[in-house]
């Protein structure tokens, strides 16, 4: 008899719609835009830049695989303008170290989708991760890359916000974004970044991992965006940045800090125009965005693979032990922040195509 059981969830979106497609060390990850307006000229060297944020390899401080990481598309583009038909694109694999692999065939790593695949499908890809290798991410940064040069007003800047205990102190309003590329953690404050790299190559010599967290900022939001009363922009963008791999918490605006304020200091008082004094909604009221800055936090956990020797259990519920192989992220944070940004993009190209009485 077969299980039937099939992998869903390989879509996100509406109406701007992305579908993807690959494994780790399959020969290829790929995905298919659907629904992306035509007559957007595309500037894909900027999609490129992009995907080089994210790619592995990049500094001392990420995953040492190397991947070219280039996409080429093969739909969807008439002499670099969008045509409205599906945007086909694959990011070829060509440095996959299966072997790194084989000691998880029949065991599990603690904390790793490797048992939940297993248990559900009864079959999986374990050379590095398969379908759930973060190697996925790539594609959501091509979509997403392709949704930034559609919203072209609407600005997208994430950073590192945390690593561990050490924290970027200072507040939205005062940061400069154009300090995110200068350091490899891509935190906007010279001083903390530093700290920040020292730490997770402190945590990478003693064969262990550590989390953090990236905050986004979406300057020039339309108004109206969001469509209560279960899809409601926060919700999504919520389900958007929760789909990442790793990822173990969201909040927005006030976010649970404002579980400790009382109504009278938390309210966002008006000015004439409409826009608010302060702006602890954090741009959604409602569930609909209301033109302010939106802002987020996206909490992410110690990647699972540790070179350290732990007890887990094999496919026969023996007790063993084992040991991370192969090439790993220390801290997924820096390479996460143009996933988000990406993830946001999307959100708000989908919400955009869904409120036809907004204007950009
Ligand atoms: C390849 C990427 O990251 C990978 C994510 C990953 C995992 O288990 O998620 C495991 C590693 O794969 P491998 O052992 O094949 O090197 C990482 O390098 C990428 O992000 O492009």
């Amino acid at each position: 008899m077969f299980k039937i059981i099939k992998m869903a969830g390989n879509s996100f979106g509406k109406l701007f719609k992305l579908t993807t497609f690959g494994e780790s060390h399959g020969q290829a990850i790929g995905g298919i835009i659907d629904g992306c307006p035509a007559g957007i000229q595309l500037d894909l060297e900027k999609i490129q830049t992009e995907l080089n944020r994210r790619k592995p390899g990049q500094s001392a401080i990420v995953t040492q695989r190397k991947e070219p990481d280039t996409v080429e598309f093969h739909s969807g583009i008439f002499e670099g303008m969008t045509t409205g038909t599906p945007m086909g694109f694959v990011i070829k694999n060509a440095n996959q170290k299966s072997k790194d692999y084989s000691h998880i065939k029949d065991t599990y790593r603690p904390s790793h989708a490797d048992y939940t695949y297993d248990e559900k499908y009864g079959v999986r890809d374990y050379r590095g991760g398969g379908r759930s290798s973060a190697r996925e991410t790539a594609c959501r940064v091509v979509a997403g890359a392709v949704a930034k040069q559609f919203l072209k007003e609407i600005q997208f800047n994430a950073y590192t916000a945390s690593v561990g205990e050490i924290e970027l102190e200072t507040a939205i309003k005062d940061l400069d974004f154009d300090l995110i590329e200068t350091n490899p953690v891509r935190c906007p404050d010279a001083a903390s970044a530093e700290k920040m790299e020292a730490y997770i190559k402190q945590i990478r010599k003693e064969g262990d991992t550590v989390g953090g967290t990236v905050q986004c900022v979406i300057r020039n939001m339309p108004k109206g965006l969001g469509e209560p009363v279960f899809d409601k922009l926060h919700a999504e963008l919520g389900k958007a940045m929760l789909s990442i791999n790793a990822v173990k918490g969201f909040e927005y605006g006030s976010g649970f800090g404002g579980t400790k304020m009382k109504g009278s200091q938390h309210n966002d008082l008006f000015n004439e125009d409409g826009t608010t004094k302060t702006n602890l909604s954090g741009g959604i009221q409602g569930g609909i965005s209301n033109g302010m800055d939106i802002y987020f936090n996206v909490a992410f956990k110690p990647v699972a693979t540790i070179m350290q020797k732990q007890d887990t259990i094999n496919k026969q519920g023996e007790n063993v032990e084992m040991e991370g192989k192969g090439r790993h992220d220390p801290c997924v944070v820096p390479r996460a922040v143009p996933i988000v940004e990406a993830m946001a993009a999307l959100v708000i190209a989908d919400y955009l195509l869904q409120n036809k009485t907004a204007k950009i």
